[in-house]
This record gives C-alpha cells, sequence and structure tokens, in this order.
C-alpha cells in the first residue's frame, strides 16, 4: 500500500458530478445541440427501412422533448440498465450525471438502429460509413507516410514523436467533428496543460519488459498512432505484451472496437514504408499473442472505473501499466465530477489498481492536477481550452505499487 496515496485520497472529498442541466454548459450543449445532429447524420447514413427510421424519429423526439425513455422490454442488458437506470428513467436527460445520460443516449441510439435486434441491422456499426471514410481518406495516407520522417530522428526522440502521435490522434474525434467542434473547427492545437512524459517514459524503464494494457479511444486516425506507439513499446523492449482494450459494441460514434483493430491493422499492414513495417509487426504480434484484444462489456457502461468490476480489476492489476487514451477515459478515470483543477490526479485516481498514465485532447470539463494558476491563465484567454481540443495533457500516476 502507498500510505501517502491513500492520506491524499482522505484529504480529498469528491466534488459533485458534472451535469447536463447548467445553462451555458458544455454538458447542455451536447444533449441539446449535438445528439439531434447525430441522430440526422446517422439517419442519413445508411437507407434504414421505414421501422428504424421511425425508431431514430422517436429517440430525437426523446431528446428534443429531454424525457428519457426505457429500453425496449426485450433488450438483452435491460436488467442492467434498469438497475443502473433507477431513478433516472423517466426523468430529464439534462438532470442525470453527463457520463451516465450520454452513455444511456449511445445504448438507446444502438437500438434504435436495430443493432441489437434480429433483424437485418443486428450487428450493422450505425457509424461505420464515417469510420470508414475516414480511414481511407487521403489524411490517413499523409499520416502513415509520415511515419517515414521518423527516420531521422534519435531513439528518444522517435519515441517521444510517436508519444506525441498517439496523444494528438486524439483530436481525430468523428463525434466532434459532427457539430464542428474538437479537430474539426480549425482552432489550431497549442500545448500540453500537463506533461508527465517524463514519468510515462521512467515508468516504462522501470518496468521493462512491462505487461501493459492500452485502454484505446477512437478508431481510425487515432487508433492508427495507438498501434504505432504499440510496435514500438513492442519491437523496443519496453513491453512483453500489450492488451488493447476496445468497446465491444459501437459507441460515442468513433470509438474503437474489434472490427476497427482489424480494419486498422489491415490498413497499416498494407501502407508503404515505415507504416507497413509497423503493420507487419502488429500482424506477427497479433498472430503470437503479444497484442491481445480485450473488450470488456464494462467498456460500455455509465459508470465511472472507480466501479469497475472485479475481474476487469484483475486484468488492470495484473498489468504492469494502464494507458488511457482519449477524453471519455479520463472523465471515467476521474469520475465525471467538477473537481477543483488543481486537485491532484494520483489522490482523485488512487483506486486504480496500479501506475495509470492518461493520454488525452480536452474535451469536456473534466479536468485535475492542473495548478490554478494555469487555468486562470488559461481561462483569462475567452477561448474554449476545456473543451475544444486545442489543448492536451499526458497525466499519471505510479498509483499503489509503493
Ligand atoms: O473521443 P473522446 O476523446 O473520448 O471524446 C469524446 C468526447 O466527446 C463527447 O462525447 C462529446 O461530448 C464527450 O462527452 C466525450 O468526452
Amino acid at each position: 500500500m502507498n500510505h501517502d496515496l491513500d492520506a491524499a485520497r482522505d484529504e480529498t472529498p469528491a466534488a459533485a458530478p458534472i451535469l447536463g442541466n447548467v445553462p451555458g454548459s458544455y454538458a447542455l450543449s451536447v444533449f441539446r445541440e449535438r445528439h439531434p445532429v447525430l441522430i440526422k447524420q446517422v439517419r442519413e447514413a445508411l437507407p434504414y427501412t421505414p421501422d428504424r427510421r421511425r425508431a431514430l424519429d422517436r429517440l430525437l423526439g426523446e431528446v428534443e422533448r429531454d424525457v428519457m425513455e426505457p429500453l425496449e422490454p426485450s433488450a438483452h442488458d435491460g436488467a442492467a440498465w434498469a438497475e443502473w437506470g433507477r431513478g433516472k428513467i423517466g426523468g430529464r436527460w439534462v438532470d442525470q450525471p453527463f457520463l451516465w445520460a450520454e452513455s444511456y443516449f449511445y445504448r438507446k441510439l444502438l437500438e434504435a438502429t436495430g443493432y441489437f435486434g434480429d433483424g437485418p441491422w443486428r450487428g450493422v456499426d450505425p457509424f461505420g460509413p464515417l469510420k470508414q471514410a475516414e480511414l481511407d481518406g487521403p489524411d490517413v495516407d499523409g499520416e502513415l507516410a509520415a511515419l517515414d520522417e521518423t527516420a531521422a530522428l534519435s531513439p528518444d526522440e522517435r519515441a517521444e514523436a510517436l508519444l506525441l502521435g498517439s496523444l494528438w490522434g486524439n483530436r481525430a474525434d468523428l463525434s466532434h467533428s459532427a457539430t464542428g467542434t474538437a479537430g474539426g473547427g480549425g482552432e489550431r492545437a497549442t500545448g500540453l496543460v500537463v506533461d508527465d512524459g517524463p514519468l510515462l517514459w521512467a515508468l516504462l524503464g522501470d518496468l521493462a519488459p512491462a505487461r501493459i494494457c492500452l485502454v484505446a479511444d477512437n478508431a481510425g486516425r487515432e487508433l492508427l498512432p495507438d498501434l504505432v506507439l504499440a510496435d514500438h513499446l513492442l519491437a523496443h523492449g519496453l513491453a512483453s505484451e500489450v492488451a488493447l482494450h476496445v468497446k465491444p459494441v459501437p459507441y460515442f460514434v468513433s470509438d474503437a472496437t474489434p472490427s476497427d483493430v482489424l480494419a486498422c491493422l489491415r490498413r497499416l499492414a498494407a501502407a508503404p514504408g515505415r507504416a507497413g513495417e509497423a503493420g507487419a509487426r502488429l500482424w506477427a504480434a497479433t498472430e503470437d499473442g503479444r497484442l491481445t484484444l480485450r473488450a470488456h462489456p464494462f467498456a460500455c457502461a455509465p459508470l465511472p472505473y472507480e466501479d469497475m468490476p472485479g475481474d476487469l480489476r484483475g486484468e488492470f492489476a495484473a498489468a504492469d501499466m494502464t494507458i488511457m487514451k482519449g477524453d471519455l477515459n479520463y472523465r471515467r478515470l476521474t469520475g465525471d465530477r467538477m473537481w477543483p483543477p488543481a486537485t491532484p490526479f494520483a489522490a482523485v485516481t488512487g483506486y486504480f489498481p496500479g501506475p495509470v498514465v492518461a493520454l488525452r485532447t480536452l474535451k469536456s470539463d473534466a479536468l485535475v492536477g492542473v495548478p490554478e494558476r494555469t487555468a486562470t491563465e488559461l481561462d483569462a484567454t475567452g477561448r474554449s481550452w476545456r473543451t475544444s481540443g486545442t489543448h492536451a495533457m499526458i497525466q499519471g500516476s505510479r498509483g499503489q505499487t509503493a
């Protein structure tokens, strides 16, 4: 046990959860602006049959009336959602914890498209057309070709470039491109508000060759650099195994599922130059079990990581280190609460069973471990630095290892 960490946790009372009902808040804009746009986008992306179009229209009505209706009685996971949603379903979307209600929205969207039904839409990813267009697009060609430029760098510079590639890959997020925010709004990326990169490399050096859990976020333009980073760790003896955690079903628009991982592996393996070489090594690593794929159901639960089930906790505990990608994972890691920004990351994540490092561009109000002065200075710029994806953080803790 780490007694300093336990003391810090005791001294850090939980902040209130982020809710959607605060006028002018980012969370409110997600319910009022983003969700209706997403439903319409999904409705047009595939030739949905009349029953599915009606279901999508019903969901749009639910969102516009701001009343959360229950899942269909036949839902395979109805009991779990009824339990998680006790006292919530029937109420307003915006009055519930942001994390909870957003997760429920994506669950309802899958229901409306027939993803879990018995008909022809079963298993059809409603976000598939968006993901495919991104993966086939010219930006990906350019980003893969740019890997050849890392040949001229020193080993340390190359490692840093691959880490930053994975970090800033989190700007590419199709849920934000839908409404022209992060990555799609023309705002320039500026900087790191927290840089625990040295801690990350020190941990990797101390633990090598480590068993790493890499908890992925978005498919396509984020997952490709994540895979390239995983290849770097494996190829340079920093990792003995990488367990890549993805979502079991489509979620938050572009979140990676197992089929997205396979699509990215094929894209990499077919690329020329260094990208193709990394693709070939990752293909072999998958075949021989050094790169494994996990899609735990909890990855789509409306809950923070503090509430993770024992088997998943055991997986993180058995790893030497966990790397958490993206904004949503950060929200789940820190409880999606209105923490004062200077609240120590190690205290908030002290429940996590091992060293954990978050790589995230800032796309929501969840924020810890940022000095008061930095937050005040950035607030004074009047820019939406907390939510627009222009800023990023590498934030870690050694966790309960001492
Ligand atoms: O893809 P990421 O980095 O997890 O970001 C997704 C973010 O976009 C949103 O879905 C939009 O609100 C946030 O809720 C979420 O945190």
